[in-house]
């Protein structure tokens, strides 16, 4: 039989993070009682997973819809979301209704803020398809989209009904995908639970094989730790009036790139140059030792991710990163380690320290720290 592993995440309601393969014919359970009608959110390159789930909906008794949206970020928009309430509203959504979402971290994202936001909050159960969305996207009830001026500028903390993390579904993904999510679990790893950075590195070549890894015990290992770090995090802090931020690490610089990028980077990707800029921003600050900025390089470039950014966008990734929803007023703040494990707060760091940072991970430029290896 197929092992299967079940987190808890606590709170007002707490919900089940549900981790196996093979599992999409246990979704009517998270959806409890009450509910008629249920909306399938999926982008086109799930529409197959998408018609298996309205089958078994229907078969199970409930009224099911399919809504297709567009791909990745581009499904995070005000006019994505606007065509999805008028789904709802043409199909007589009621309190008593839900919606099931079915695709990556952009997808869960949107469905999650639009079930936040239909009558002032309806259930939704999140289905990740991709690793970053089970690890971190769909676990914690932070749903949300983005506006021209930022990342997830507009959203609402509205946890989840449920969360069914299919590993099977992670066999079909392209290979940069999977290591785009795999970043997330590296900061899991970084700022929390440092036998997550062992497997990692104990099994790179796996973990540049989707299909190898998803009938992996070895995926099951850290897509479970990671979930727990997640669930332990949000358990304490749903709202983020503290503790939450360290889930953040790495996106004051990572969210910054993707804006600069056009959303054309993956989130993963961009939070693994945010990782090592912050690395090195805290090893300038004298808070982290040159072996634990080394080791965010190897563990990152092992999976085959980029630790480098161009060198000729500086004011534009400091105009984003001053929209970072960590900042309180003129004051940037950050997430940096002094230690695996053991994450703390930079705040107002010296605007030298910052360029210096950036001079770093350019391409092109000759880093300091490579100087004194
Ligand atoms: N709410 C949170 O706490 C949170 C946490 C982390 C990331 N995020 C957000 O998540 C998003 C990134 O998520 P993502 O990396 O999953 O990206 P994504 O949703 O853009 O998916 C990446 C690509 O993988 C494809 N895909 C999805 N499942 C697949 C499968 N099983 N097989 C083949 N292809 C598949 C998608 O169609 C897409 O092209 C970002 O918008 C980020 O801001 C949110
Ligand atoms: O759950 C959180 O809290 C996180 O910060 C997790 C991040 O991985 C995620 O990308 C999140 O969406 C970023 O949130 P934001 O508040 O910086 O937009
Ligand atoms: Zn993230």
């Amino acid at each position: 039989m197929t092992e299967v592993r079940t987190v808890t995440v606590a709170g007002e309601r707490p919900y089940d993070v549900v981790i196996g393969r093979h599992l999409l014919g246990e979704i009517a359970p998270l959806l409890g009682t009450g509910v008629r009608r249920v909306l399938v959110v999926h982008p086109a390159a799930l529409a197959t997973t998408a018609d298996t789930v309205l089958e078994d909906l229907r078969a199970a008794g409930y009224e099911a819809f399919g809504a297709e949206v567009p791909d990745a970020e581009a499904a995070k928009t005000a006019q994505v979301a606007a065509f999805l309430w008028g789904v709802l509203g043409q199909a007589d959504f009621t309190r008593s209704d839900a919606i099931v979402a079915v695709g990556g971290g952009a997808t869960t994202d949107l469905a999650g803020f639009v079930a936040a936001t239909w009558l002032r909050g309806i259930q939704v159960v999140q289905v990740p398809t991709t690793v970053l969305a089970m690890v971190d996207a769909a676990v914690g009830g932070k749903t949300g989209i983005n506006t021209a001026e930022g990342k997830n500028l507009v959203g609402a903390f509205h946890p989840p009904a449920g969360v069914l993390c299919d590993l099977a579904a992670l066999s079909s993904m392209a290979p940069f995908d999977f290591v785009a999510g795999l970043a997330e679990i590296v900061k899991a790893g970084f700022i929390a639970d440092e036998r997550i950075l062992e497997l990692v590195e104990a099994n790179v070549a796996l973990l540049r094989d989707p299909a190898a890894a998803a009938g992996s015990d070895v995926l099951l290992e850290l897509v479970e730790r990671a979930v727990v770090v997640k669930a332990d995090v949000v358990g304490q802090d749903l709202r983020e009036a503290d503790l939450r931020e360290i889930l953040n690490y790495g996106h004051t610089f990572g969210h910054a790139v993707e804006q600069v990028e056009r959303y054309q980077w993956r989130h993963g990707a961009a939070v693994s140059v945010g990782m090592v800029y912050v690395a090195e921003l805290a090893r300038l600050a004298g808070r982290l030792s040159d072996d634990v900025v080394a080791r965010h390089r190897a563990v990152l470039t092992a999976l085959g991710l980029p630790t480098t950014y161009r060198g000729d966008r500086w004011e534009q990734l400091l105009s984003a990163m001053r929209r970072d929803k960590k900042s309180r007023g003129d004051l940037l703040r950050f997430v940096v380690l002094e230690g695996v494990g053991r994450p703390v707060r930079l705040e107002g760091p010296d605007p030298t320290l910052l360029v210096a940072a950036y001079a770093e991970i350019a391409e092109g430029a000759v880093r300091s720290s490579a100087i004194s290896l």
